[in-house]
């Protein structure tokens, strides 16, 4: 039996995924059951609400959405929820994440979500923060977030210290 998932990844399309796989692979990577789910503020509205609606009383402790250009998901995530919900603004075609990014990080005062970069950069850092939140209450989990950031360390380091060709 697979077990209960904390993270949630909910994607506005399947066309995310792409991005939204390195979000995925560093929650695993932890060792943190997930789910990933598409689901739509504009094209599935009432099961999007339903999904936020519904998420903490089913063990869920963070949710991570994504969307891009009318990128409205996340924050309509946040609206029926009050777990914690982190926002990975996906580059659009026309306007390559600018749009995105806007449309997560202006939400009005009093329903907050915490954005991140635009593309996998913020898919990855989205996975470590919400990795970083769970830690505070899971002493192993620390110590796995502590050797991770040691082995990204030394791996900056050497190349710090040696020429480049
Ligand atoms: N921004 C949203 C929302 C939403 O905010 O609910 N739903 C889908 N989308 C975005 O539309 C883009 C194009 O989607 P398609 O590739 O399916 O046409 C995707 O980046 C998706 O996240």
């Amino acid at each position: 039996m697979s077990r209960q998932a904390l993270i949630g990844i909910v994607m506005g399309s399947d066309s995310d995924w792409p991005i939204m796989r390195h979000c995925a692979e560093t929650l695993a990577q932890f060792g943190i059951p997930y789910e990933a789910k598409v689901l739509s503020a504009h094209r599935t509205p009432d099961a999007a609400l339903d999904y936020a609606a519904h998420a903490g009383a089913r063990g869920m402790k963070v949710l991570i959405g994504a969307a891009g250009g009318a990128a409205h998901l996340a924050g309509v995530l946040a609206a029926k929820t009050e777990l914690p919900v982190l926002a990975v603004p996906m580059p659009s075609k026309y306007l390559q994440g600018i749009d995105s990014l806007l449309a997560m990080v202006q939400m009005p005062g009093g329903i907050p979500v915490a954005t991140f970069a635009v593309g996998e950069a913020g898919a990855v850092n989205a996975a470590l923060f919400a990795v970083a939140m769970l830690a505070l209450n899971d002493a192993e989990l620390a110590a796995k977030l502590s050797a991770f950031r040691a082995r990204q360390r030394e791996k900056v380091l050497a190349k710090t210290l040696s020429d480049l060709p």
